[in-house]
């Protein structure tokens, strides 16, 4: 039987762009808020004996965990063979160590969560700068979409003069390879941060500045303090405008028009969490990804 895409609020687009990929169906979970603050959660009716891929985007995850375990057992109940969960942006990773006395150390726990409802898990670029595979958090399959080439291919063809800048050091192992795979000469840059919204963000010499685009790359804008105080000390240095280029369009409050402000010449993001500024699809490597994942766990079940 044909798999069938089951999409929360906001992934029905990219629903649709992935079942024209992988010749499955879709429909649309509803969900439905009581003034409580509880939720429902409905199902489409025919879901016996199919292969059910959740879509959920987990930009803001704590009123939706709740709706995600209740859709996964609620397929199950009515007959639904394997079911798995594609979350292009996957909340919860930054939290993957105990930074301070006490704190819960969130990444494994939500990944107990989701694996306690799902077989198996597709996401894009997960932030576990710290942990080098998915299979440390994960016992279920689960598969990492790797959103470097894609975003190479639009820095070479859009910014051909670009100069590639990884915020912190974390971020030199992908920036390295995205400025390898478009050909462009990359610097790190050193990141502080003292807060939620306190960030700094120094940038080094570099002749390569004077001569290029800066193209400023990084996986997270959240409150976008990252991204605005590196634009800040570029301006001030003297480059060109620099240009924007996100993973996940987090986006907290008016963190958008905040780097808009700051002079960013472009914003521009994957469609891992449905924004404006979405001009890289994830489709084609998230429609294989779930193929793969999905032949992983029949291998295991
Ligand atoms: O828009 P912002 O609020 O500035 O958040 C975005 C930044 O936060 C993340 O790193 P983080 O500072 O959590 O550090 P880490 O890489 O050590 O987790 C992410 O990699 C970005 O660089």
């Amino acid at each position: 039987m044909t798999p069938l895409i089951l999409a929360f609020p906001e992934m029905e687009a990219l629903a649709g762009d992935l079942a024209n990929r992988m010749s499955a169906e879709t429909a649309a979970i509803d969900l439905h808020r009581f003034p409580d603050g509880e939720s429902l959660v409905t199902l489409p009716k025919k879901l016996k004996g199919r292969d059910v891929i959740v879509l959920a985007t987990l930009r803001d995850p704590d009123p939706l965990a709740l709706p995600l375990r209740f859709a996964a057992a609620t397929a199950r109940e009515l007959g639904a063979k394997l079911v798995g969960l594609v979350a292009p942006y996957l909340a919860y990773m930054r939290q993957d160590k105990r930074f301070a006395l006490g704190q819960a150390v969130a990444a494994p726990l939500f990944a107990k969560f989701l694996e306690d409802s799902f077989d198996w898990l597709v996401t894009v670029d997960p932030h576990l700068h710290r942990v080098p595979s998915l299979d440390r958090v994960f016992r279920i399959p689960a598969i990492r979409v790797q959103s470097a080439p894609l975003i190479a291919d639009w820095i070479a063809r859009e910014v051909p003069d670009a100069v590639i800048l990884g915020p912190d050091s974390e971020s030199q192992q992908w920036v390295a390879e995205v400025a390898r795979t478009a050909g462009r000469p990359y610097e790190v840059l050193t990141k502080v941060r003292s807060g939620d919204w306190q960030v700094d963000v120094s940038v080094p010499e570099s002749d390569a500045l004077k001569h290029g685009t800066p193209v400023v790359l990084d996986d997270i804008a959240s409150s976008g303090r990252t991204m605005i105080r590196a634009m800040e000390h570029l301006i001030a240095a003297g480059t060109r405008s620099p240009v924007c280029v996100i993973i996940h369009a987090v986006f907290a409050g008016s963190a958008y028009e905040d780097i808009l402000a700051a002079g960013a010449a472009r914003v521009i993001t994957t469609d891992s969490i449905p924004h404006q500024t979405n001009v890289i699809s994830l489709a084609d490597p998230l429609a294989a990804s779930i193929a793969h994942a999905m032949n992983a766990r029949l291998q295991t079940h």
